[in-house]
Protein backbone atom coordinates (compact mmCIF):
# COMPACT_ATOMS: atom_id res chain seq x y z
CA UNK A 1 0.00 0.00 0.00
CA UNK A 2 2.75 2.38 1.06
CA UNK A 3 6.29 1.81 -0.71
CA UNK A 4 9.00 4.18 0.25
CA UNK A 5 12.31 3.85 -1.61
CA UNK A 6 15.93 5.65 -1.00
CA UNK A 7 14.12 8.41 0.89
CA UNK A 8 16.36 11.27 2.29
CA UNK A 9 15.82 14.71 3.51
CA UNK A 10 18.50 17.32 4.85
CA UNK A 11 17.54 20.13 5.90
CA UNK A 12 20.12 23.40 5.80
CA UNK A 13 20.86 25.47 8.60
CA UNK A 14 23.40 27.95 10.07
CA UNK A 15 24.57 25.32 12.30
CA UNK A 16 25.39 22.57 9.56
CA UNK A 17 23.05 20.38 7.69
CA UNK A 18 20.92 17.90 9.41
CA UNK A 19 20.14 14.51 7.36
CA UNK A 20 16.41 13.94 9.25
CA UNK A 21 15.63 10.88 6.67
CA UNK A 22 18.94 9.57 5.24
CA UNK A 23 18.42 6.42 3.16
CA UNK A 24 14.81 5.07 4.06
CA UNK A 25 13.17 1.96 2.16
CA UNK A 26 10.04 0.92 3.80
CA UNK A 27 6.65 -1.33 2.33
CA UNK A 28 3.60 -1.15 4.43
CA UNK A 29 1.07 -3.85 3.64
CA UNK A 30 -2.21 -2.90 2.67
CA UNK A 31 -4.49 -3.56 6.02
CA UNK A 32 -1.95 -3.32 8.31
CA UNK A 33 -0.81 -1.26 11.39
CA UNK A 34 2.10 -0.29 11.11
CA UNK A 35 4.40 1.46 13.56
CA UNK A 36 7.61 3.14 13.04
CA UNK A 37 9.34 3.78 16.68
CA UNK A 38 12.44 5.75 17.68
CA UNK A 39 13.28 8.48 20.29
CA UNK A 40 12.70 12.07 20.02
CA UNK A 41 14.45 13.34 16.74
CA UNK A 42 15.34 10.14 15.25
CA UNK A 43 13.39 11.62 11.63
CA UNK A 44 10.20 9.66 12.12
CA UNK A 45 8.26 13.14 11.36
CA UNK A 46 10.28 14.13 8.70
CA UNK A 47 9.54 10.58 7.30
CA UNK A 48 6.30 10.87 7.79
CA UNK A 49 5.33 14.04 6.48
CA UNK A 50 6.77 12.93 3.44
CA UNK A 51 4.50 10.33 2.68
CA UNK A 52 1.88 13.15 1.65
CA UNK A 53 4.78 15.18 0.66
CA UNK A 54 3.90 17.71 3.30
CA UNK A 55 7.59 17.74 3.20
CA UNK A 56 9.27 17.34 -0.03
CA UNK A 57 12.11 15.09 0.20
CA UNK A 58 15.35 15.36 -1.51
CA UNK A 59 15.38 12.02 -2.91
CA UNK A 60 13.74 8.83 -3.12
CA UNK A 61 10.16 7.30 -4.79
CA UNK A 62 7.07 7.26 -2.59
CA UNK A 63 4.44 5.20 -3.39
CA UNK A 64 0.70 5.18 -2.07
CA UNK A 65 -2.04 2.56 -3.28
CA UNK A 66 0.14 2.39 -6.46
CA UNK A 67 0.19 6.16 -7.12
CA UNK A 68 4.24 7.75 -7.18
CA UNK A 69 3.60 11.14 -5.26
CA UNK A 70 6.34 12.44 -6.48
CA UNK A 71 5.24 12.43 -10.14
CA UNK A 72 2.12 14.80 -9.09
CA UNK A 73 1.24 17.91 -10.21
CA UNK A 74 -0.16 20.23 -7.09
CA UNK A 75 -3.84 19.43 -8.11
CA UNK A 76 -2.71 15.86 -8.27
CA UNK A 77 -1.19 15.62 -5.01
CA UNK A 78 -4.43 17.48 -3.44
CA UNK A 79 -6.79 14.80 -4.88
CA UNK A 80 -3.77 12.05 -3.37
CA UNK A 81 -3.61 13.64 -0.24
CA UNK A 82 -7.84 13.21 0.08
CA UNK A 83 -7.08 9.22 -0.14
CA UNK A 84 -4.44 10.16 3.05
CA UNK A 85 -5.56 11.17 6.17
CA UNK A 86 -3.69 12.50 9.01
CA UNK A 87 -4.02 12.89 12.63
CA UNK A 88 -1.65 15.01 15.04
CA UNK A 89 -0.37 15.29 18.29
CA UNK A 90 -2.01 18.10 19.44
CA UNK A 91 -5.02 17.69 17.19
CA UNK A 92 -4.79 20.37 15.29
CA UNK A 93 -8.63 21.51 15.25
CA UNK A 94 -10.38 24.76 14.15
CA UNK A 95 -11.13 26.19 18.05
CA UNK A 96 -14.26 28.49 16.16
CA UNK A 97 -15.34 25.75 15.06
CA UNK A 98 -17.89 22.89 16.83
CA UNK A 99 -16.87 19.19 16.04
CA UNK A 100 -19.40 18.91 13.29
CA UNK A 101 -17.75 21.71 11.77
CA UNK A 102 -14.21 20.86 12.24
CA UNK A 103 -15.31 17.13 10.45
CA UNK A 104 -16.93 18.90 7.64
CA UNK A 105 -13.82 21.38 7.18
CA UNK A 106 -12.55 18.99 4.48
CA UNK A 107 -16.04 17.68 3.08
CA UNK A 108 -16.98 21.75 1.86
CA UNK A 109 -12.93 21.80 0.60
CA UNK A 110 -14.05 18.87 -1.85
CA UNK A 111 -17.21 20.83 -2.68
CA UNK A 112 -19.69 18.14 -1.17
CA UNK A 113 -23.30 19.34 -1.13
CA UNK A 114 -24.31 20.91 2.24
CA UNK A 115 -27.37 18.27 2.94
CA UNK A 116 -25.15 15.31 2.06
CA UNK A 117 -22.03 17.11 4.26
CA UNK A 118 -24.85 17.08 7.36
CA UNK A 119 -25.34 13.28 6.86
CA UNK A 120 -21.84 12.33 6.36
CA UNK A 121 -20.03 14.48 9.31
CA UNK A 122 -23.23 12.46 11.68
CA UNK A 123 -21.85 9.34 9.74
CA UNK A 124 -18.18 10.05 10.92
CA UNK A 125 -18.91 11.47 14.35
CA UNK A 126 -20.96 8.12 14.54
CA UNK A 127 -18.05 6.07 13.34
CA UNK A 128 -15.90 7.91 16.55
CA UNK A 129 -18.54 7.77 19.14
CA UNK A 130 -18.79 10.93 19.29
CA UNK A 131 -22.34 11.63 17.81
CA UNK A 132 -23.46 13.68 21.02
CA UNK A 133 -20.61 16.14 21.66
CA UNK A 134 -21.12 17.44 17.78
CA UNK A 135 -22.40 20.80 19.22
CA UNK A 136 -19.20 21.30 21.04
CA UNK A 137 -16.18 23.29 20.35
CA UNK A 138 -12.65 21.71 20.76
CA UNK A 139 -12.42 24.20 24.28
CA UNK A 140 -15.13 21.99 25.84
CA UNK A 141 -13.97 18.62 24.65
CA UNK A 142 -11.28 16.60 26.78
CA UNK A 143 -8.03 15.17 25.02
CA UNK A 144 -9.17 11.88 23.77
CA UNK A 145 -12.32 13.58 22.38
CA UNK A 146 -10.37 15.92 20.29
CA UNK A 147 -8.39 13.27 19.44
CA UNK A 148 -11.49 11.76 17.90
CA UNK A 149 -13.11 14.74 16.26
CA UNK A 150 -9.41 14.47 14.45
CA UNK A 151 -9.87 11.08 13.21
CA UNK A 152 -13.01 11.40 12.43
CA UNK A 153 -11.94 14.33 10.16
CA UNK A 154 -9.16 12.72 8.75
CA UNK A 155 -11.34 10.26 7.54
CA UNK A 156 -13.94 12.51 6.08
CA UNK A 157 -12.21 11.92 2.59
CA UNK A 158 -12.34 7.94 2.84
CA UNK A 159 -8.83 7.29 2.81
CA UNK A 160 -7.05 3.86 2.22
CA UNK A 161 -3.89 5.05 4.06
CA UNK A 162 -4.16 6.89 7.77
CA UNK A 163 -0.81 8.59 8.63
CA UNK A 164 -0.78 9.54 12.46
CA UNK A 165 1.89 11.43 13.98
CA UNK A 166 2.18 10.43 17.87
CA UNK A 167 -1.29 10.36 17.92
CA UNK A 168 -1.45 9.69 21.70
CA UNK A 169 1.55 11.08 23.14
CA UNK A 170 -0.36 14.21 24.70
CA UNK A 171 -3.04 11.41 25.92
CA UNK A 172 -3.00 9.96 29.32
CA UNK A 173 -2.41 6.31 29.64
CA UNK A 174 -6.65 4.92 29.79
CA UNK A 175 -7.65 7.81 26.98
CA UNK A 176 -4.16 6.78 24.72
CA UNK A 177 -5.58 2.80 25.11
CA UNK A 178 -9.30 4.09 24.48
CA UNK A 179 -8.27 5.67 21.14
CA UNK A 180 -5.44 2.98 20.31
CA UNK A 181 -8.40 0.73 20.44
CA UNK A 182 -10.32 2.89 18.29
CA UNK A 183 -7.73 2.91 15.52
CA UNK A 184 -7.42 -0.91 15.48
CA UNK A 185 -11.34 -1.15 15.31
CA UNK A 186 -11.18 1.34 12.55
CA UNK A 187 -8.19 -0.54 10.85
CA UNK A 188 -10.16 -3.90 11.01
CA UNK A 189 -13.99 -2.59 10.50
CA UNK A 190 -12.63 0.02 7.07
CA UNK A 191 -9.50 -1.89 6.27
CA UNK A 192 -7.99 0.93 6.69
CA UNK A 193 -3.98 0.85 6.28
CA UNK A 194 -2.59 3.32 9.44
CA UNK A 195 1.07 3.85 9.41
CA UNK A 196 1.77 5.58 12.69
CA UNK A 197 5.17 7.10 14.08
CA UNK A 198 5.81 6.44 18.10
CA UNK A 199 8.17 7.35 20.69
CA UNK A 200 6.26 4.75 23.20
CA UNK A 201 6.65 1.10 22.55
CA UNK A 202 3.53 0.24 24.43
CA UNK A 203 1.76 1.55 21.31
CA UNK A 204 3.61 -0.50 19.12
CA UNK A 205 2.53 -3.63 21.56
CA UNK A 206 -1.14 -2.25 21.29
CA UNK A 207 -1.62 -2.32 17.92
CA UNK A 208 0.97 -2.81 15.44
CA UNK A 209 1.36 -5.65 13.15
CA UNK A 210 4.34 -4.77 11.81
CA UNK A 211 6.92 -1.97 12.90
CA UNK A 212 9.88 -0.21 11.85
CA UNK A 213 12.63 0.91 14.34
CA UNK A 214 14.85 4.30 13.50
CA UNK A 215 17.87 5.98 14.20
CA UNK A 216 19.17 9.15 13.65
CA UNK A 217 17.56 9.00 10.15
CA UNK A 218 17.74 5.29 9.21
CA UNK A 219 15.58 2.19 9.79
CA UNK A 220 17.60 -0.40 11.63
CA UNK A 221 15.42 -3.61 11.90
CA UNK A 222 12.02 -3.99 10.50
CA UNK A 223 9.61 -6.26 9.97
CA UNK A 224 6.25 -8.32 10.95
CA UNK A 225 6.52 -7.94 14.85
CA UNK A 226 6.25 -11.90 15.33
CA UNK A 227 9.09 -12.21 12.50
CA UNK A 228 11.35 -9.52 14.80
CA UNK A 229 10.36 -11.35 18.12
CA UNK A 230 11.95 -14.56 16.50
CA UNK A 231 15.38 -12.78 15.36
CA UNK A 232 17.68 -13.51 18.07
CA UNK A 233 19.34 -9.61 17.80
CA UNK A 234 16.43 -8.13 17.42
CA UNK A 235 16.05 -4.85 19.55
CA UNK A 236 12.44 -4.66 19.20
CA UNK A 237 12.36 -7.80 21.70
CA UNK A 238 14.56 -6.73 23.47
CA UNK A 239 12.58 -3.64 24.15
CA UNK A 240 9.22 -5.42 24.81
CA UNK A 241 10.56 -8.41 26.99
CA UNK A 242 13.54 -7.65 29.77
CA UNK A 243 14.62 -10.42 31.45
CA UNK A 244 17.78 -9.71 33.82
CA UNK A 245 21.31 -11.53 33.16
CA UNK A 246 20.79 -15.27 33.33
CA UNK A 247 21.75 -17.54 36.72
CA UNK A 248 24.92 -19.10 37.16
CA UNK A 249 23.41 -22.81 38.16
CA UNK A 250 25.06 -26.01 38.33
CA UNK A 251 24.49 -28.81 36.33
CA UNK A 252 21.46 -26.81 34.37
CA UNK A 253 20.52 -25.51 30.98
CA UNK A 254 19.38 -22.30 31.01
CA UNK A 255 17.23 -21.48 28.06
CA UNK A 256 15.44 -18.02 27.08
CA UNK A 257 12.43 -19.18 24.48
CA UNK A 258 9.92 -16.80 23.24
CA UNK A 259 6.54 -18.35 22.31
CA UNK A 260 3.21 -16.91 20.55
CA UNK A 261 -0.02 -18.55 22.02
CA UNK A 262 -0.72 -20.18 25.41
CA UNK A 263 2.36 -21.38 26.44
CA UNK A 264 1.80 -24.47 26.42
CA UNK A 265 4.78 -25.88 24.31
CA UNK A 266 6.31 -25.77 27.94
CA UNK A 267 4.32 -28.20 29.36
CA UNK A 268 4.17 -30.63 26.57
CA UNK A 269 7.64 -30.41 26.29
CA UNK A 270 8.03 -31.52 30.35
CA UNK A 271 5.28 -34.26 29.79
CA UNK A 272 7.07 -35.44 26.39
CA UNK A 273 10.67 -35.73 28.25
CA UNK A 274 9.67 -36.05 31.23
CA UNK A 275 11.79 -33.30 32.32
CA UNK A 276 11.83 -31.23 35.50
CA UNK A 277 11.17 -27.97 33.64
CA UNK A 278 11.36 -24.60 35.78
CA UNK A 279 10.62 -21.14 35.00
CA UNK A 280 13.03 -18.74 36.26
CA UNK A 281 11.66 -15.52 34.68
CA UNK A 282 9.47 -14.42 32.20
CA UNK A 283 7.49 -11.72 30.37
CA UNK A 284 4.37 -11.67 28.49
CA UNK A 285 2.88 -9.13 26.85
CA UNK A 286 -0.43 -9.42 24.87
CA UNK A 287 0.90 -7.94 21.05
CA UNK A 288 -1.66 -6.38 18.30
CA UNK A 289 -3.88 -8.74 19.72
CA UNK A 290 -2.30 -12.02 20.65
CA UNK A 291 0.08 -13.71 23.21
CA UNK A 292 3.52 -13.61 23.37
CA UNK A 293 6.15 -13.92 25.47
CA UNK A 294 9.86 -14.67 26.57
CA UNK A 295 10.66 -17.48 29.23
CA UNK A 296 13.59 -18.39 31.21
CA UNK A 297 13.22 -21.64 31.71
CA UNK A 298 15.84 -24.16 33.47
CA UNK A 299 16.10 -28.22 32.34
CA UNK A 300 18.21 -30.19 34.72
CA UNK A 301 21.50 -31.55 33.28
CA UNK A 302 23.41 -30.27 30.71
CA UNK A 303 22.02 -29.31 26.93
CA UNK A 304 23.67 -32.25 25.68
CA UNK A 305 21.67 -34.32 27.62
CA UNK A 306 18.45 -32.56 27.18
CA UNK A 307 19.16 -32.48 23.46
CA UNK A 308 15.55 -33.95 22.93
CA UNK A 309 13.73 -31.08 24.68
CA UNK A 310 15.83 -28.56 23.09
CA UNK A 311 14.90 -29.50 19.98
CA UNK A 312 10.97 -29.94 20.82
CA UNK A 313 11.63 -26.52 22.16
CA UNK A 314 13.39 -25.39 19.05
CA UNK A 315 10.53 -26.78 16.98
CA UNK A 316 7.64 -25.26 18.77
CA UNK A 317 9.07 -21.58 19.70
CA UNK A 318 9.79 -18.63 18.00
CA UNK A 319 13.31 -18.05 19.27
CA UNK A 320 15.02 -20.01 21.00
CA UNK A 321 18.35 -18.84 23.11
CA UNK A 322 20.71 -21.60 24.88
CA UNK A 323 22.88 -19.67 27.63
CA UNK A 324 26.42 -21.16 27.55
N1 LIG B 1 12.07 22.16 9.58
C1 LIG B 1 13.26 21.75 10.07
N2 LIG B 1 14.37 22.50 9.92
C2 LIG B 1 15.56 22.10 10.39
N3 LIG B 1 15.76 20.93 11.02
C3 LIG B 1 14.71 20.13 11.22
C4 LIG B 1 13.39 20.51 10.75
N4 LIG B 1 12.54 19.51 11.08
C5 LIG B 1 13.26 18.57 11.72
N5 LIG B 1 14.57 18.95 11.80
C6 LIG B 1 15.66 18.15 12.40
O1 LIG B 1 15.65 16.87 11.79
C7 LIG B 1 15.89 15.84 12.75
C8 LIG B 1 14.73 14.87 12.75
O2 LIG B 1 13.57 15.53 13.22
P1 LIG B 1 12.13 14.86 13.27
O3 LIG B 1 11.18 15.86 13.86
O4 LIG B 1 11.82 14.29 11.96
O5 LIG B 1 12.37 13.67 14.31
P2 LIG B 1 11.36 12.88 15.20
O6 LIG B 1 11.89 11.50 15.32
O7 LIG B 1 9.99 13.04 14.68
O8 LIG B 1 11.48 13.59 16.59
P3 LIG B 1 10.36 14.32 17.44
O9 LIG B 1 9.51 13.24 18.01
O10 LIG B 1 11.16 15.05 18.48
O11 LIG B 1 9.65 15.25 16.48
C9 LIG B 1 16.10 16.55 14.08
O12 LIG B 1 17.49 16.70 14.27
C10 LIG B 1 15.43 17.88 13.88
O13 LIG B 1 16.06 18.88 14.68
Amino acid sequence: MIRINGLRKTYRGRGGDVAAVAGVDLTVRAGEVFGVLGRSGAGKSTLLRCVNMLERPDAGTITVDGVDLAGLSETGLRTARQRIGMIHQHFALLSSRTAAGNVAFPLEVMGMPRRQRADRVAELLDLVGLRDRAGAYPAQLSGGQKQRVGIARALAGEPKVLLSDEATSALDPDTTGSILALLRDLNQRLGLTILLITHEMEVVKRICDSVAIMSDGVITEAGPVHELLARPDSALARGIFRLGPPPVLDDATIVDVTVVGDGSLISDVARTHDVDVRILDGSVETLAGGRAGLLRLALPGSPASNAAALSQLRAGAVAVEVHP
